[in-house]
């Protein structure tokens, strides 16, 4: 019996589980079960909460295919309110939460005891094509005729700019390019159309789960993206279908910087 608890993000909803005593034996096992949005609990992912001898609370994440994600960027903002209330009992607004892909720096947006939200220190993206990675000498490439910015954010991710996201081919070309032979660990795909430059949407298609509501490193890797093809300026409101994250790349460190809401949605107990 594995108690658990249900968070989303900007829509994008995942399984935490308190994991500090171990209760989780096998994540790419209990994953696809557990996701199942008819034979389990239904999510796009689970996402396991521990202690961490390098920072002040660990997470892993796993896709609903049980590929384990080097970085989540909803689920970081997630497991920052899980811990802020049931670690610290919000004793400190500011702490850092060790993932897949290092130790990032959490601030969280208090009103009186209320959460607000949370502002995710997401670091430098990473545009060398083989850290990406990408098969190409550069991390521009052409898929379908379509031009892509290749960004990895701790996980790959490829951003392509349409006329509108609600004619992107999410469903009908995502599976394809998620495992397109240019991506040797497969990518998060991202269809970005531009309104202003403070302002974007985008819709992603996300390795090892199909379309998701929001993606937090998917929405850091599209803002890159915007600035380095220089549709937007470094910090824009990007809407997703499910809500939308403030994201701004610093010129003086790099680090690209993530805000945006963590929801507790339910509690419930799960039969492995
Ligand atoms: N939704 C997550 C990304 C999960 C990425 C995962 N699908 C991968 O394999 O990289 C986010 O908010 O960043």
């Amino acid at each position: 019996m594995i108690h658990f608890t249900k968070m989303q993000g900007a829509g994008n909803d995942y399984i935490y589980v308190d994991n500090r005593n171990g209760v989780v034996k096998d994540p790419t096992q209990l994953s696809p079960k557990i996701s199942d949005r008819h034979f389990g609990v239904g999510s796009d992912g689970l996402v396991l909460i521990s202690l961490s001898d390098k920072a002040d609370v660990r997470m892993r994440m796993f896709n609903p295919d049980g590929s384990e994600a080097e970085m989540c960027g909803n689920a970081s903002r997630c497991v920052a309110r899980f811990a802020w209330e049931r670690f610290f009992k919000k004793a400190k607004d500011e702490f850092d939460l060790e993932t897949g892909a290092g130790i990032k720096h959490i601030v969280i947006h208090r009103d009186g005891e209320n959460f607000k939200s949370a502002t995710v220190d997401m670091g430098a993206p990473i545009l060398e094509p083989a850290k990406i990675p990408v098969a190409a000498e550069t991390n521009k490439i052409t898929l379908d005729g379509c031009e892509f910015t290749c960004v990895s954010m701790g996980n790959p991710h490829a951003v392509t700019f349409v006329d509108s996201v609600k004619t992107a081919p999410v469903h009908t070309k995502g599976p394809d390019y998620e495992i397109d032979s240019f991506f040797p660990r497969k990518s998060n795909i991202e269809f970005c159309e531009l309104v202003d430059s403070t302002h974007a949407k985008m819709r992603v298609w996300e390795r090892g789960t199909g379309e998701t509501l929001a993606c937090g490193t998917g929405a850091c890797a599209t803002l890159v993206a915007c600035v380095l093809n220089g549709k937007t300026s470094r910090a824009i409101d990007l809407e997703l279908l499910g809500g939308t994250l403030h994201i701004e790349w610093r010129e003086e460190d790099s680090h690209v910087m993530m805000t945006g809401p963590a929801e507790f949605v339910f509690e419930g107990t799960f039969e492995e």
